[in-house]
């Protein structure tokens, strides 16, 4: 069973379509890569699947847990960490992590939030309120939050903001041993050479819906027949250009084009 499921999840926002007809799984040690333009409806799918925002249609679960109809259990297996993550000015870091341990139902927690501190090097700052703290230490402070409770399901909007290259490093690093360890992890970020770098699978959302979704490898082995550079930089842009191209005039496309277009539309169908 996957640890991550999204099922014909629509979201409507005030008669507009931010979210159309989106389906993905993700599973144990899995990382999944949600990519595309501003306004694309990654942040809007995310937190749905945090259960922050309710669906217009469709059906998200965590481990197997509904997130509209069983909220409690669905965030108990779920972290969150928002691109601008929302935390109290006047508490320290120790009693940031000391509320999330207690909002987990975690018992003895002092050891592994003093470790994530350590990884994160927040240790030195343990005293520290978050509102002394720099944008890059409040985003590790989050992380360390968000990874306390050792979720099954780890969402992350642009994880990378503000961390510095030691943070960057610590990471990657944890996302990947997270992964062996059995989590299942969705990051939405416009850094393409980060998701290349770390996702095993990648979802390309335009204009709300899926251009593609599968493994990293199967989208560029099947782009490489177009003999181009599979650099998901480049296969990026023509999957999110195809639909501009076809909608704008079909017949303007340069023939080149419209092998690009066939050799993305080719790989849109796998496990969509
Ligand atoms: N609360 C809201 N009310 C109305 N429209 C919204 C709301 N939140 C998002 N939208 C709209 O939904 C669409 C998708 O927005 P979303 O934030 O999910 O995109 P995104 O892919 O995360 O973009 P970005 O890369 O800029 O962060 C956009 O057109 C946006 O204007």
């Amino acid at each position: 069973m996957p640890v991550i499921e999204v099922a014909d999840f629509h979201k409507v926002y005030d008669g507009m379509a931010a979210v159309e007809g989106l389906t993905f799984q993700v599973g144990a040690g899995e990382i999944l890569g949600l990519v595309g333009p501003n306004g694309a409806g990654k942040t809007t799918t995310m937190r749905a699947l945090s259960g922050l925002i309710p669906p217009t249609r469709g059906d998200l679960s965590i481990c197997g847990h509904d997130v509209q109809c069983e909220p409690i259990a669905a965030k108990k297996r779920l972290a969150y960490i928002p691109d601008d993550p929302q935390l109290f000015p006047d508490l320290t870091v120790a009693e940031h992590l000391a509320f999330a341990a207690s909002a987990y139902g975690i018992s003895n927690a002092d050891e592994r939030a003093a470790e994530l501190a350590e990884q994160f090097a927040l240790a030195t700052r343990w005293r520290a309120t978050a509102g002394s703290l720099s944008r890059g230490m409040r985003q590790k402070l989050a992380i360390c939050c968000g990874y306390l409770h050792e979720p099954d399901a780890i969402l992350f909007d642009e994880p990378l903001t503000g961390l510095d290259p030691h943070g960057i490093r610590t990471l990657k690093e944890s996302i990947r041993t997270r992964a062996r360890q059995g989590a299942a992890v969705v990051i939405s970020s416009h850094l393409l050479a980060m998701v290349e770098d770390i996702c095993t699978h990648v979802l390309i959302l335009d204009h709300g819906q899926s251009r593609f979704f599968g493994p990293l490898g199967e989208l560029k082995a099947s782009y490489l027949s177009t003999e181009e550079s599979a650099s998901l930089e480049n296969i990026f842009f023509l999957a999110t250009q195809t639909r501009l191209n076809r909608s704008s005039d079909d017949s303007s496309s340069a023939p080149e084009e419209h092998g690009k277009q066939e050799a993305v539309s080719s790989v849109r169908v796998r496990r969509m």
